[in-house]
């Protein structure tokens, strides 16, 4: 019986993270939805009332700037975009402190952008920054700075986001809120039906449909929130996906929407850095040898293994390790520059120069990830 621990853990939460989808909160016509606002605002002042300290990261920046710039729809091109959030996180912002003021809680903005949480020197300086505002009992209500953000470097759904932040603040659980009010066996804004009401391994997940965005509003789309909710896994993070119409329900002990639990053993906060935040910046192809060596038995990845290098990475680096079908199989730190790899690939230790008879990537700093 593993589903009321994981619902109990995310009841029982002294510090969590809530993150609210565009979709939930904006229409493209009318833009902020004050009244959907508010009843996310009443579940989070509840929960706070009862003692808990909450995390919020808002989406809704980019909608929020829709119709007071007269536009139709969520624009396409990143700068029109960024200009709608410059325009939308003032109204945002203005919203939900106002909203709060009516439970007598203040809040606090922060913008972050992906170097803020994925470098780790930065990564500190978040860390006190929020913990000190929760100190202080504010609510930060968080976003990605979007109008610096380029396309390469950002987030682009809150989802990660949220994830890599209920990391960094340390909390007990995580709450993705939608405007859908679980997982489904598919889409069922496309006729599916089943609600999935707990994922307790990632294998569970094969079957099911799991897509993109169809609100126009939202862009992660389901892909996105089952991946930030493995991610939080990993950090030993229990997760709850529901409504935001249901945010009371969801931040009550009530049995709504999927739970996903979190994964037994938490990994450290380096190797959860190297795993699930850190940019990789190339990618070294394996052969079926190497993927179950460093997958399955948890070894160092040698030169013989490697059929292929991709990027411009120097020794240090964090990189994709992929297997023959291009999948993912692990991430992890490189010892050499990508220069100096296409002459040794291939070979076994033996025959390679002695100053060359290091693993290219050593098992302390390697995170399989299937
Ligand atoms: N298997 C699925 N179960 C539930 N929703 C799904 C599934 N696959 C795709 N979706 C879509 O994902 C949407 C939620 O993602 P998104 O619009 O990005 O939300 P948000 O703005 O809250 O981040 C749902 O409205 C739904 O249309
Ligand atoms: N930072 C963006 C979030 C983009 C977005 O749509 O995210 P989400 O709704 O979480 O999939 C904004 O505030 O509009």
């Amino acid at each position: 019986m593993t589903e009321p621990n994981t619902r109990a853990a995310v009841a029982a939460a002294r510090r969590l993270v809530v993150k609210v989808g565009s979709s939930a909160l904006t229409t493209a016509h009318d833009g902020l939805d004050a009244d959907r606002l508010d009843t996310l605002v009443d579940g989070i002042a509840g929960r706070v009332s009862r003692d808990s300290q909450v995390v919020l990261v808002s989406s809704g920046a980019i909608g929020a700037g829709i119709a007071p710039l007269g536009l139709r729809a969520r624009p396409r091109d990143l700068v029109t975009q960024q200009a709608a959030a410059s325009v939308g996180q003032l109204s945002l912002a203005h919203a939900y402190s106002e909203s709060f003021r009516r439970h007598g809680l203040r809040v606090g903005q922060v913008l972050l952008t992906a170097d803020d949480v994925v470098r780790r020197a930065h990564y500190r300086n978040a860390q006190r920054t929020l913990s000190r505002l929760l100190m202080l009992g504010v609510v930060p209500v968080i976003n990605e700075n979007d109008t610096v953000a380029t396309e390469e470097i950002r987030f682009g759904d809150n989802d990660r986001l949220a994830a890599l932040v209920a990391h960094l603040v340390g909390a007990d659980a995580l709450i993705l809120l939608s405007d859908v009010d679980a997982l489904y066996d598919g889409d069922p804004r496309q006729g599916a039906t089943r609600r999935i009401s707990e994922v307790t391994a990632e294998s569970e997940l094969a079957g099911l449909r799991v897509g993109k965005s169809s609100s126009g509003l939202g862009t992660g789309g389901m892909l996105s929130k089952v991946s930030a909710a493995s991610t939080a896994a990993a950090a030993g993070i229990p997760v709850l996906l529901a409504a935001a119409a249901h945010a009371e329900d969801a931040l009550g002990a009530a049995e709504v929407g999927t739970a996903f639990q979190a994964a037994k053993s938490r990994l450290s906060a380096r190797r959860f850095w190297l795993g699930y935040a850190a940019g990789p910046v190339g990618r070294l192809h394996l052969d079926d040898g190497a993927v179950a060596a460093v997958v399955r038995r948890r070894r160092s990845l040698l030169a013989a293994g490697i059929t292929g290098v991709e990027g411009e990475f120097e020794a240090g680096d964090v990189v994709d390790l992929v297997d023959p079908a291009e999948q993912l199989v692990a991430r992890g730190v490189v010892a050499f520059d990508a220069v100096e790899l296409p002459s040794l690939i291939g070979y076994s230790s033996r025959d390679l120069a002695p100053e060359q008879r290091r693993e290219v990537v050593h098992a302390d700093d390697l995170v399989p990830l299937r």
